[in-house]
């Protein structure tokens, strides 16, 4: 990778272990230095691409704030001080939450992240349950054309589809300070796909955090990786011309 890279990261699974909850996640001080020190180097270029809200992303990176990317792409903010434009919640969220919180569906861990417009229905406390998430979803969403669902690790989320990661990408690329530089997307999961093919459609570079199938040309094994990986890059970029 070169200072003229646009880094774009996930957070999930690539800049934090996955944890019980959404919550409980941690973050390393050391991480939020470091991505701090890139995006100096990368004269600004440096986005997280997330499923969570950006409100979230900026809690766990405090005092950090970067450009971002919230809810596979229905949050947008183009710089680390500028406003987050959203989606708002259409009438099919609204009336999927309706009919997941009268499902009985949510108990016995598996339970609803409610995000605003995307729904997140989380089964990591209880796999088993994995078959009767995905029934329920998928039949409550078949009479909503306008919602598509797309799975992560133990979770199945319902958002509207014509935003991914792979159009947040763009939509960063398209304004500087990204505009130009060469994309570098970096993610573990599923939802990562679209993002890494943006990336590599524009000429630019994926690499994909831990094992599974993807359509990037480079791997790293997991979240300690990426962290060291992080740390040797900028200093590295410093002593490029
Ligand atoms: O795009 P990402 O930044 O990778 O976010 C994807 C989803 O991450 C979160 O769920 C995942 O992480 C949780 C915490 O480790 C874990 O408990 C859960 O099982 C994972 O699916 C988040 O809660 C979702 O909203 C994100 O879409």
């Amino acid at each position: 990778m070169t200072a003229d890279a646009a880094l774009f990261l996930d957070f999930d699974g690539t800049l934090v272990d996955l944890a019980p909850r959404p919550d409980a996640v941690q973050v390393d001080g050391a991480l939020v230095d470091a991505l701090d020190r890139l995006r100096r180097r990368l004269g600004g270029a440096v986005a997280i691409i997330s499923g969570r809200p950006i409100a979230e992303i900026d809690v766990h990176l405090a005092p950090l704030h970067l450009a971002a990317a919230g809810l596979h792409g229905l949050e947008h903010r183009d710089a680390p001080d500028t406003p987050v434009r959203r989606e708002e919640a259409g009438a099919e969220i609204r009336a999927l939450r309706g009919l997941l919180n009268a499902s009985g569906l949510l108990r016995d861990g598996v339970f609803l992240e409610d995000k605003g417009p995307a729904l997140a229905v989380h089964y990591r406390a209880a796999p088993e349950r994995a078959g009767e998430v995905e029934a329920l979803l998928v039949e409550a969403t078949a009479v909503m054309p306008g919602l598509h669902l797309v799975r992560g690790k133990m979770v199945v989320e319902a958002k509207p589809f014509d935003r991914d990661k792979g159009s947040a990408l763009r939509a960063f690329m398209a304004h500087a300070p990204f505009e130009g530089r060469v994309p570098v997307y970096v993610g573990d999961d599923v939802t990562d796909e679209d993002g890494m093919r943006a990336a590599l459609a524009a000429g630019g570079l994926a690499i994909k955090v831990g094992a599974g199938e993807s359509c990037a040309s480079y791997r790293l094994a997991d979240v300690a990786a990426v962290h060291a990986w992080l740390e040797t890059l900028a200093p590295a970029l410093e002593c490029q011309p």
